[in-house]
């Protein structure tokens, strides 16, 4: 029976893909095999020993420690655009909500006062105060064409936009997704030079943290709209605040309240609902349990954001063998030598590698003894042992 940690709401429908007589997934469980969570903050919880797989059911990591799972040789899933139209419709809103000022002249008109005439009075004499613009013709800069920015991207084509796009390490598979009239900018400057609306569809690193900060806005073309469904952190809200002070900034939409931003007519700030409908919740939790589940019961690896692709049918009857050991010389060697040592014959091997970590998936005739996984594990280098019966 494996045990399953869930830390935040997991949907019901990719919880039904761990069959119960095989599974028990609670938040009260101890001694967890795998964790499943959405935003819940990693970081400071002491990983457990039984600990074999983390599942984010959604697409940013930024809340689970990776580096520290790599060196405990504990991959890390996640559900690579499972949850990407969601945020793309709440964006596509975002740009609407900014063009029409719909927030403020909301608040305006849920304040009237008096009867039906003298509010309709009072909403025709201000109206002009909400007077916007509208989207065909206007340039929509995004930055990050992953699985979000390249669905905002067609979307705002399909609205009559002009888009351009930047992304220096953009997929093939994005390539091709992206519709071949967004314009490829060079530089994130480049695309604040040139939009009316920038949108950021990034993951939150070191790299990106603050990559909107204050010289970043002072390029920007005057009255531009900032989106900001990505994380929190790749905004600096104080400049934010600046930009929106100067008139730099028309107005800042975004998934992330604070502080500093708060109150204020030219900021929409959502509660993080990007990815909060039913069937991104959905798909992100049948992808990553589905995933989890598969890594648990064969050792195959799919999705993963620290660990190679590797996925190896079951081949005879025998042990299968998985073993995660720092990407250095010799270590398939020593790995295949023990096995050999015990009187093993290996009916398939696979062995495949991404960045510090290599992953080593070993069919076997017949069973492992205890003996030779107290050896693998205690070899330099190597960073988890299983045995798959
Ligand atoms: N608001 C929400 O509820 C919500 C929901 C889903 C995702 N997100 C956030 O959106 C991010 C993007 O999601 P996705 O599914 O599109 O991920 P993705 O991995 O498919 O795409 C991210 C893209 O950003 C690009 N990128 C990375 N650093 C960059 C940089 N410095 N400049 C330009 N491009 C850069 C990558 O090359 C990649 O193509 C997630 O990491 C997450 O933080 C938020
Ligand atoms: O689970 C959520 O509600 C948010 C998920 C989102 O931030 C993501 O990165 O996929």
């Amino acid at each position: 029976m494996y045990k399953i940690l869930t830390l935040n709401n997991i949907s019901a429908k990719g919880l039904d893909r761990l069959p119960r007589e095989l599974f028990e997934a609670s938040s009260e469980i101890q001694h967890p095999d795998a964790v499943l969570l959405r935003s819940a903050k990693l970081h400071d919880w002491p990983i457990p020993d039984t600990l074999k797989a983390v599942g984010r059911a959604g697409a940013g990591v930024n809340n689970i420690p990776v580096e520290a799972m790599s060196r405990r040789g504990i991959p890390v899933f996640n559900a690579p655009g499972a949850n990407a139209n969601a945020v793309k419709e709440l964006v596509i809103a975002g740009l609407f909500l900014a063009a029409r000022n719909i927030c403020p002249a909301w608040d305006f008109a849920r304040q009237l006062q008096g009867s039906d005439a003298e509010m309709n009075q009072q909403a025709e004499a201000e109206k002009k105060r909400f007077t916007g613009f509208e989207l065909p013709g206007r340039t929509l800069g995004v930055i990050g064409l992953g699985a979000i920015g390249v669905n905002v991207a067609n979307a705002a084509r399909a609205l009559g936009m002009n888009v351009i796009g930047y992304d220096p390490d953009i997929t093939v598979r994005s390539a091709w997704r992206l519709e071949a009239a967004v314009r490829r900018a060079h530089s994130i400057d480049e695309v604040f030079a040139e939009s009316d609306m920038v949108t950021l569809h990034v993951p939150e690193t070191d790299t990106t943290r603050h990559m909107v900060n204050g010289s970043r806005l002072a390029t920007a073309r005057k009255g531009m709209v900032l989106v900001n469904f990505a994380r929190a952190g790749v905004v600096d809200v104080e400049a934010v605040a600046g930009a929106l002070d100067s008139g730099r900034l028309h107005s800042y939409i975004c998934d992330f309240p604070s502080n500093a931003l708060k109150g204020r007519d030219d900021v929409v700030a959502l509660p993080h609902l990007g990815a909060s409908t039913h069937e991104a919740q959905e798909n992100c939790a049948i992808m990553v349990a589905d995933q989890v589940r598969d890594f648990l019961e064969t050792g195959n690896v799919v999705n993963s954001v620290n660990f190679p692709e590797l996925v190896l049918p079951r081949n005879g009857s025998g042990d299968r063998l998985t073993v995660v050991n720092a990407n250095v010389p010799n270590m398939l060697g020593q790995i295949s030598t023990a096995v050999a040592e015990a009187g093993l014959n290996i009916d398939d091997m696979v062995n495949k590698s991404r960045g510090d970590i290599a992953y080593t998936v070993t069919d076997v005739a017949g069973r492992i003894p205890a003996e030779v996984v107290e050896r693998l594990r205690g070899i330099e280098g190597v960073l988890s042992v299983r045995v798959i019966e």
